[in-house]
C-alpha cells in the first residue's frame, strides 16, 4: 500500500513507471483520496471520476513544459498528487496548506490558477498563442467539465479558437453533472453525442484501413483524419464543436484506460484545435458518491465505510434559512420566482424548485446571463430572486450596473457566502461585494444579523422594496437566538442595540455577535458600556443615526466581513470626512489583500475580526485615552 504513489513522489515522474503499473496507481490513487478527503473535506465526487483521465494525460505529455489548464480546478487533486505534492495532502484546504485548486504559485506544474468555470478554453488559447508568438512548440490542454461547458466564456473562447486554428486541445469532461443535475440545451446535446458510438465505429474502420496501407504509430492522427473524410457519413449529424472549427474526437471512455493512452498518444502534437469528449462518472469507485454524486461534490470531513458527514450543527444554515422562507413567501405571491446559476443545493434553493417547478430557473453556469434574465422579468413585474454566491456574482458586475440597476428594476440578490468562506480559498472569499454593489445608484444592500432578521429582509426586499435590493449573508451556520432585538426593518434605518458612551461599534451584518462579546469584554474592563448598532442598510446609510451618534461617542468603530476598500467602513469614514466632522473612525475589517483559504474562524481569528481581536483593537487605540 503506498507504493505506486510513493514511487512517483519519489522520482518526482509518472513517465518513469511501465504501462501495466498504471492500473495499480489509479487503485491506489483512489484509496488515498479517500483515506485524505474524508479527513479534510474536499470535492470529492469530480476527482474521483477523472483518475484514469489524468493519469493518462501526465503519463503521456510532459509537464511543466506542456500545459494543462483545469477548469474550475476542484478536480485537479490526482494531478497534485501526480506531481509531487503527495506529502502534502493531509493539508489540503487547511489554513496554510495546499490549495485546494490550481496554483501556479504552489507549483509549476500548475499552468494557471483557477476557482471560478468556464475560464480554461480562454486561458488555454491564450497560452497556446503565446507559445506561438515566442516559437514554442509545447502541447496545451484545457479540460473542462459538462457543467463547466455551459459558462458563456467557454463559447466566446471557442469561437475565437476555432476561426483562429491554433493548436491546442479540449478535453471535455463529460459526467453528465453540474454540481447537481446539469441542464439546458449543451448538456442535452452531449446527451445525444453521449449515446453514439461514433468514436468506436470510426476506429474499427481505421483498423480495417489500417490492415490495408501499413502506417507507423505518430501517423496514426493523419490516418484518422483522412478515414474520416473518407466516412463523412459518420459526422453527418456533426457535433456543435466541429461548427466552431475544432476535430471533434469522441466520445470515449474515460475510465478505460487503454484508449485513454491511445488517444492523446495521437493527439500529441497535432497542429490543429482538437476536442475530445470524454464520458466519465463522477463519484467513480466510491459507491456513496456514485450514488448521490451531487452531495459528494464538495464534502466535509466524512465517515468512510458510511459516508456519513461528521460535523453536524443545531443551528441552521444561512441558505437553509433562505430556502425555508422562499417557499413560504412563493406561497403567498405568486409573481415571485427563483432564479440560480447552477447552485440550487448550495443556496438552499431545493424546497422553492420542487414546490414551484415553473417559477424556478436554474440557469445553469451563467451568472451574467441569470442577470440580465432576471431583469428581463422584472421589466415585465415579475420579481426574480436570484441567489448567488457573492463571488460568483462578480462575473455579472455589468449587468447589474447596465441593466437592473440603471433601470431600477426590482431584482432581489440573495448573496450568500458573503464574506470569508474558508477553505476554498483566495477565489471564493466573497469579500468585495459590499465594495463592488454599494457604489451603484439605486442598489439597495442589506446584512442581517441573524436568521430572523435574514427572514424579515427577504420579506422587506420582495414586498417592500421597489428597485434593485441586494442581502448578503455568509456561508455556515445562522446565529436563532436573538430573541430580544426584533425591531421592524425600515428603509435606511440602522437598529440601536444598546445606547453608549465614548465608544460606538457599527457592525455589519452577522458581525454583530463578534462585537457584542467584545463590547462585554471592554464593560468588564471598567469601561464605559460602548453603543453598539446593526446596521441592516449598508447602501444607503442611516447618516442620521450617523450623526447622531456623535452627540455621545467620540470614537467610532466600524466591523465588517468584507476587504477594507470601498466597504462599509470606508463609506462611514467618508460620510463624516465629507460632512466636515471631526471624529475619530476605525475599520475593523479584512485588509486590501486576496486573502487565503482556512476555516472561517481561524481566518476571522488571523485577521483580528473574532470577538478577541475586535476586542484587543479596541482597547489598544483607546488604551492610551484610558489610561490603560
Ligand atoms: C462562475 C462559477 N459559478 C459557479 C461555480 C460553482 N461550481 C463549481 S464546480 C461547478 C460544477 C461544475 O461542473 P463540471 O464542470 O461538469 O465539473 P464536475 O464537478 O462535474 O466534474 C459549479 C457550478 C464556479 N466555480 N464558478
Ligand atoms: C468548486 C466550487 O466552486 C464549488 O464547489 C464551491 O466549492 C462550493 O462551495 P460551498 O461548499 O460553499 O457550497
Ligand atoms: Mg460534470
Amino acid at each position: 500500500m503506498g507504493g505506486l504513489l510513493d514511487r512517483i513522489q519519489a522520482t518526482g515522474d509518472i513517465k518513469k513507471m511501465k504501462e501495466e503499473e498504471l492500473e495499480p496507481l489509479c487503485k491506489e490513487m483512489r484509496r488515498f483520496l479517500l483515506q485524505n478527503v474524508c479527513k479534510t473535506g474536499g470535492h470529492l465526487a469530480s476527482n474521483l471520476g477523472v483518475v484514469e483521465l489524468t493519469v493518462a494525460l501526465e503519463y503521456i505529455f510532459n509537464l511543466p513544459e506542456d500545459k494543462i489548464v483545469w477548469d474550475v480546478g476542484h478536480q485537479a487533486y490526482i494531478h497534485k498528487i501526480l506531481t509531487g505534492r503527495k506529502k502534502d495532502f493531509s493539508t489540503l484546504r487547511q489554513l496554510d496548506g495546499l490549495s485546494g485548486f490550481p496554483k501556479p504559485k504552489e507549483s509549476d506544474a500548475d499552468a494557471f490558477a483557477a476557482g471560478h468555470s468556464s475560464t480554461s478554453i480562454s486561458a488555454a488559447l491564450g497560452i497556446a498563442k503565446a507559445r506561438d508568438l515566442q516559437g514554442k512548440n509545447n502541447n496545451v490542454i484545457a479540460v473542462i467539465g459538462d457543467g463547466s461547458m455551459t459558462g458563456g466564456l467557454a463559447y466566446e473562447a471557442l469561437n475565437n479558437a476555432g476561426r483562429d486554428k491554433t493548436n491546442f486541445i479540449v478535453i471535455l469532461n463529460d459526467n453528465q453533472m453540474s454540481i447537481d443535475n446539469n441542464v439546458g440545451a449543451i448538456s442535452k446535446h452531449l446527451n445525444s453525442l453521449r449515446t453514439s458510438n461514433r468514436y468506436r465505429t470510426l476506429k474499427e474502420n481505421f483498423k480495417q484501413f489500417r490492415d490495408q496501407v501499413p502506417v507507423l504509430g505518430k501517423a496514426t492522427y493523419l490516418v484518422l483524419e483522412k478515414v474520416r473524410d473518407s466516412a463523412k457519413l459518420l459526422f453527418l449529424e456533426g457535433a456543435v464543436f466541429e461548427e466552431f472549427g475544432f476535430k471533434y474526437i469522441g466520445p470515449v471512455d474515460g475510465h478505460n484506460l487503454e484508449e485513454m493512452l491511445e488517444i492523446f498518444r495521437n493527439v500529441k502534437d497535432a497542429q490543429e484545435p482538437i476536442l475530445i469528449h470524454v464520458k466519465t462518472t463522477k463519484g467513480k469507485g466510491y459507491l456513496p458518491a456514485e450514488n448521490n454524486p451531487g452531495p459528494f461534490h464538495g464534502v466535509g470531513p466524512f465517515d468512510m465505510k458510511t459516508g456519513n458527514g461528521l460535523s453536524k450543527s443545531e443551528h441552521p444554515s444561512w441558505s437553509a434559512v433562505f430556502g425555508k422562507k422562499m417557499v413560504e413567501l412563493g406561497e403567498k405571491n405568486p409573481k415571485i420566482v427563483g432564479i440560480t446559476a447552477a447552485m440550487c443545493s448550495g443556496t438552499g434553493f431545493e424546497a422553492f424548485q420542487a414546490a414551484f417547478p415553473d417559477r424556478f430557473f436554474d440557469v445553469a453556469i451563467a451568472e451574467q446571463h441569470g442577470t440580465t434574465f432576471a431583469a428581463g422579468l422584472a421589466s415585465q413585474g415579475i420579481i426574480p430572486v436570484f441567489a448567488v454566491y457573492s463571488s460568483f456574482l462578480q462575473r455579472a458586475y455589468d449587468q447589474v450596473i447596465h441593466d437592473v440597476c440603471m433601470e431600477n428594476l426590482h431584482v432581489v440578490f440573495a448573496i450568500d457566502r458573503a464574506g470569508i468562506v474558508g477553505a476554498d480559498g483566495e477565489t471564493h472569499q466573497g469579500v468585495f461585494d459590499l465594495s463592488y454593489l454599494t457604489h451603484i445608484p439605486n442598489m439597495t444592500v442589506l446584512s442581517p444579523k441573524n436568521a430572523w432578521e435574514l427572514e424579515e429582509m427577504l420579506e422587506y426586499a420582495v414586498n417592500v422594496c421597489e428597485g434593485p435590493v441586494a442581502i448578503r449573508y455568509p456561508r455556515g451556520t445562522a446565529e436563532i437566538d436573538f430573541a430580544e432585538h426584533k425591531q421592524p426593518i425600515c428603509y435606511g434605518k440602522a437598529e440601536v442595540i444598546q445606547k453608549g458612551k465614548g465608544i460606538a461599534i457599527l457592525a455589519e451584518g452577522h458581525m454583530l455577535q463578534a462585537v457584542k462579546q467584545a463590547a462585554e469584554r471592554l464593560t468588564q474592563d471598567g469601561l464605559d458600556a460602548p453603543a453598539l448598532v446593526n446596521m441592516r442598510f449598508i447602501s444607503p446609510l442611516d447618516e442620521e443615526l450617523l450623526l447622531e451618534i456623535t452627540k455621545d461617542c467620540n470614537e467610532i468603530f466600524t466591523v465588517e466581513d468584507n476587504l477594507r476598500k470601498g466597504g462599509f467602513g470606508s463609506k462611514v469614514l467618508e460620510f463624516y470626512s465629507d460632512g466636515g466632522y471631526r471624529i475619530s473612525v476605525t475599520n475593523l475589517a479584512f485588509p486590501d489583500k486576496f486573502i487565503e483559504q482556512g476555516s472561517q474562524s481561524q481566518l476571522f481569528a488571523r485577521y483580528g475580526l473574532d470577538a478577541e481581536g475586535i476586542y484587543r483593537k479596541i482597547k489598544g487605540k483607546i488604551g492610551e485615552s484610558y489610561g490603560r
